[in-house]
């Protein structure tokens, strides 16, 4: 293997292929971290109209901070679109009820309407599969061992297995790239990747790569030369289940294609140096989902192929190189081209991939390691702020003393002048863009005076849910048992990977920046969340603090803040996760812009002592009822503990 990628380099392996078929195959691909497996999505051969409808009214979950990584994918709005078209992608959680309604009937500090029914099941949505942890009896608090430093956990999930393991048969349109190149009709638009560009060595000029994609599509290169120049980073790594070897080397050259009929119409976007010595032999699979760019040209049948004449892109086309190229990777390239240069054990020991997100203190690549091709994920953490230092300091203590099969596993960490490197295992998507994936949008009958409802509700299997929470769940209490807090949970710092042979799924906790240990006899001294929108209700003071410090001329008094252990800040921020899985996204109050609904929502937080939200969903199995309200009760003390989680009914229940 190391063998095969170190001859990366000497390979001009290029790959065309149709838009269409990238489209249908790389949805929320690019060089995001979120590439969503096919078989995760429902695909819908839409007209250009509709897509064009969606993705104007399309907006993603409003976070408490701003993400550098939400970006508009005209594509995976695509998903919602269908599971709203398609009646067997109903959600199983479509009715709402509100939670005023249901405290009417119930003075217990849980309530809960006894009157609802279980969850259907799903129905014939195919393209999803169902894994539950089978034989989890109830977890005790025993059952996870304590941790000291290095310590490795055998959690209950050891068990899980595939409860239905029926692997979906690939939908009818999952084709190889050449059923994809004659059956599309209409206009085509073929990528041309050289996968060389995974490449370690490839140094990355700087005259090659633009700064702004956009503009560059537009107006770099040399009408006389016939070339633009663009910047193209895509996920193929969905394109790895189809069968590449013998469509590769079947692929027509170049010249024939856009001399061909169905290219009338044709990107290329290829590397910038020689793409004669093409050798189609090497599989993506092989050399896995990177594509780097640089040239990109349309060809008309008249065009002369060789000279790369150029025309002028339609609006459409230009749209998905566009949307290739998130504005805010522009940062994050550049500080790679940094690593590149001050790091030699980057450069030796690793073949960095795609790009797999960003955050505060950022960003992360895929890579493989040369000497036993090991898939990883690199966190690169530029070490120019003292908020950054601090937020790896703790997360690599964090992640070096810990080992469970829910939490990202540690490899090893490197420096350089100017940067921290942070090797884990590769983690998969986040559950934010699995969440998303499955988001559906729903009708409501009628709209209760004072509850806004939310649009949205979620398609993701009941026992999927299941699944993906109990493990997330475990992770979480191995870190309460070991007196950790995570102080930052959400759905973006949780990945999930689906194993295709048995169609379950392995959820991993990440992001340890903002966790705290927390000592035996220490005072409390927790007083923010990581993200402030998801902090439970006793750190609103210290958030309204904060709020004012950042005005200069605030001086906050140490005594003012308000300090917790924080346990019971991760209990509802789990909540507030399931609550989005099972709803499609965060209790509408949480993102509320409307004052008199936000006061409204206020009001309702100071009197009730429990759920604070007035929507959940109508048909709820009563006891994630009763799990919601109690992990997002309004006092921590009615709140439960990650033990009880984990051993509640809903969560052990096999069946
Ligand atoms: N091991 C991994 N495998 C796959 N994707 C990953 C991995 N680690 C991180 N990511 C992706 O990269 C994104 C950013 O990573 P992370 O949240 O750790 O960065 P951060 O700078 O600490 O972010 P924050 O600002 O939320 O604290 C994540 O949301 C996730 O989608």
């Amino acid at each position: 293997m190391a063998a095969t990628l170190a001859r990366q380099g000497q390979h001009r392996n290029v790959i065309v292929f149709p838009t269409d078929f990238y489209r249908k195959h790389t949805e929320s691909s690019s060089s995001d971290s979120n590439f969503i497996p096919a078989h995760w999505q429902t695909t819908n051969p839409m007209n250009r109209a509709s897509r064009n409808k969606i993705t104007s009214t399309f907006t993603r979950r409003t976070k408490g901070k701003p993400r550098h990584r939400v970006w508009r994918n005209p594509y995976q709005p695509l998903l919602s679109l269908h599971s709203q078209l398609s009646p067997t992608a109903c959600s199983p959680y479509h009715n709402a009820i509100s939670v005023d309604d249901m405290n009417k009937h119930h003075s217990s500090p849980h309530p809960v309407d006894a009157s609802s029914t279980n969850i259907a099941p799903f129905g014939a949505n195919s393209l999803l599969t169902t894994a539950v942890p089978e034989g989890i009896s109830t977890p005790s608090s025993s059952s996870v061992s304590t941790l000291s430093s290095s310590t490795s956990l055998t959690s209950p999930l050891s068990s899980v297995r595939a409860h239905s393991t029926s692997i979906p048969s690939q939908p009818s349109d999952f084709m190889s790239p050449s059923a994809a190149i004659t059956n599309v009709p209409g206009p085509k638009i073929f990528l041309r990747i050289p996968t060389a560009a995974l490449s370690k060595k490839r140094p990355i000029s700087a005259t090659a790569i633009p700064e702004s994609p956009t503009t560059t599509s537009r107006s770099e290169g040399s009408s006389s030369s016939g070339q633009k120049r663009l910047k193209i980073k895509l996920n193929l790594r969905s394109l790895s289940h189809a069968p590449l070897q013998p469509q590769l080397q079947s692929q027509p050259p170049l010249r024939q294609l856009a001399a061909s009929d169905h290219a009338r119409k044709v990107i290329v976007i290829s590397d910038d140096s020689d793409t004669q010595s093409v050798s189609r032999k090497s599989s993506l699979a092989e050399n896995h989902d990177e594509i780097e760019s640089v040239t990109a040209m349309t060809l008309t049948q008249s065009d002369d192929a060789e000279n790369h004449t150029c025309i002028e892109l339609d609006p459409f086309l230009l749209r998905v190189v566009d949307t290739i190229f998130p504005e805010y990777e522009v940062k994050s390239r550049e500080n790679l081209r940094r690593a590149y240069q001050v790091s030699e054990k980057l450069c030796d020991d690793y073949i960095v991939g795609r790009f797999l997100g960003s955050g505060s203190s950022g960003f992360v690549v895929s890579a493989k390691r040369v000497y036993d091709g090991a898939e990883v994920a690199i966190k690169i953490i530029p070490s120019d702020s003292k908020y950054t230092q601090s937020k790896f300091k703790r997360e690599l203590d964090i992640l070096n003393a810990l080992t469970h099969e829910n939490i990202l596993g540690f490899v090893e960490y490197f420096e350089a002048p100017g940067f921290n490197f942070l090797v884990t295992e590769m983690g998969g998507s986040s559950l934010f863009d699995f969440i998303e994936a499955h988001k559906v949008t729903q009708q409501f009958p009628g709209t209760e005076r004072g509850v806004n409802h939310s649009p949205f509700g979620s398609s993701i299997q009941e026992n999927v849910v299941r699944s993906i929470f109990m493990q997330l769940s475990l992770a979480v209490h191995a870190l309460h048992q070991n007196r950790i807090v995570h102080g930052d949970i959400k759905d973006e710092n949780a990945l999930v990977t689906m194993d295709n042979e048995t169609g379950t799924y392995r959820a991993r906790l990440c992001d340890f920046g903002h966790s705290k240990r927390v000592k035996h006899g220490d005072p409390p001294g927790f007083t923010f969340y990581g993200t402030t929108i998801l902090s439970p209700p006793e750190m609103d003071t210290n958030n309204a603090l904060r709020e004012k410090m950042k005005k200069s001329d605030f001086n906050v008094l140490d005594e003012d803040w308000q300090r917790f252990y924080g346990y019971e800040a991760d209990v509802f921020a789990m909540g507030l996760m399931l609550y989005t899985m099972v709803h499609g996204d965060l209790p509408i109050e949480l993102t509320e812009k409307n004052t008199k609904a936000l006061a409204a929502y206020k009001r309702r937080r100071r009197s009730v002592k429990t759920f604070p939200f007035a929507v959940l969903q109508q048909d709820l199995d009563n006891d994630l009822k009763d799990l919601l309200t109690r992990m997002l009760a309004v006092t921590p003390l009615r709140r439960i503990t990650m033990a009880e989680v984990i051993s509640h009914p809903w969560l052990t229940r096999t069946s």
